[in-house]
């Protein structure tokens, strides 16, 4: 008998925010092994704090998070989980060469019952991953003379080489030039094609068509929208254009103007909410 798969990620009804004040409210998610899933939102909307709260990195303030079936407080296989942060590129003051950033990754590899990588063996692991960026021929370089969307590149490298089940990457394409947004979207293609479970924060769905699975967006802190990219297609088309965003003087967000603030009547948009405030 065939049993369903392990959810990677199960998030009930949780919600997440700072300082006792909540963000996020009250969402549900579930992520199968293999999905790619695109969060959008516009800026404010709560997507980095929700991917954050999922990985425990913020407080919780209500619902109950499971990753890989086990509850988040009891859970410790961090190797499992691979995390890209938001904005985070190398400081200047890193002096470091590519590769000995890559091996950071790998020192999460090694589960404690796990006997220690040969020499040769991390080389190797960190050559792959290296690879997979297209930055092997950059090993040796010193990370600060590379450039943000390079920089991006080494950091998912090193998310990589923990080989997770899961890597969460909160807007891997932001501030990358179009030539670097297609060899960063030839990478995921690349996870996406092996397998491993994404949960990407973005802007730029375009960048990523054809490795997402699945489209959730949210709105004020809620999930407005749960389902394929077609649905997605097809859902926004019949929504009214509001476009807005919290933050003046951000980036502009085509993503909410086109997913507009008036909820959808359709089954994709159970929460109906939106807001603001
Ligand atoms: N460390 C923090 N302390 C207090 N409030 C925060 C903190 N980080 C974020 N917030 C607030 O939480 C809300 C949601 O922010 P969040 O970064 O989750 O949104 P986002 O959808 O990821 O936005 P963006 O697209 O701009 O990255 C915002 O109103 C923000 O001001």
């Amino acid at each position: 008998m065939n049993r369903p798969a392990t959810p990677v990620v199960e998030v009930d009804h949780a919600s997440f925010g700072y300082a006792d004040a909540p963000v996020v409210r009250d969402v549900s998610l579930t992520i199968a092994p293999g999905e790619v899933v695109a969060l959008l939102g516009a800026n404010g909307s709560g997507k980095s704090t929700l991917v954050r709260g999922v990985l425990g990195l913020n407080e919780q303030l209500g619902g109950d998070v499971r990753l890989f079936g086990v509850p988040r407080e009891d859970f410790h296989d961090f190797p499992r989980l691979g995390y890209v942060p938001q904005r985070h590129t190398l400081s200047a003051s890193v002096r470091a060469t590519v590769e000995e950033i890559v091996a950071v990754g790998l020192l999460s590899q090694r589960r404690w019952w796990q006997p220690r990588l040969g020499r040769a063996g991390s080389t190797d692991t960190i050559h792959r991953c290296l690879e997979v960026v297209g930055l092997a021929d950059r090993a040796d370089t010193d990370v600060s003379t590379l450039s943000g969307g390079q920089q991006r590149r080494v950091l998912i490298a090193r998310a990589m080489a923990s080989h997770p089940d899961i890597l969460v990457m909160d807007e891997p394409t932001a501030g990358v030039d179009a030539a670097n947004q297609d060899v960063l979207a030839g990478v995921l293609a690349r996870l996406a094609g092996e397998g491993t479970t994404m949960l990407i924060v973005t802007h730029e769905l375009e960048a990523l068509s054809g490795i997402v699975t699945r489209i959730v967006a949210m709105s004020s802190g809620r999930i407005v929208f749960d389902g394929t990219p077609a649905e997605f297609e097809y859902h926004h088309s019949r929504l009214a254009v509001v476009g807005h965003a919290h933050h003046s003087g951000d980036e502009a967000d085509h993503t909410e103007s086109r997913l507009a603030a008036a909820p959808a009547a359709g089954p994709f948009d159970p929460q109906g909410d939106d807001h603001h405030g």
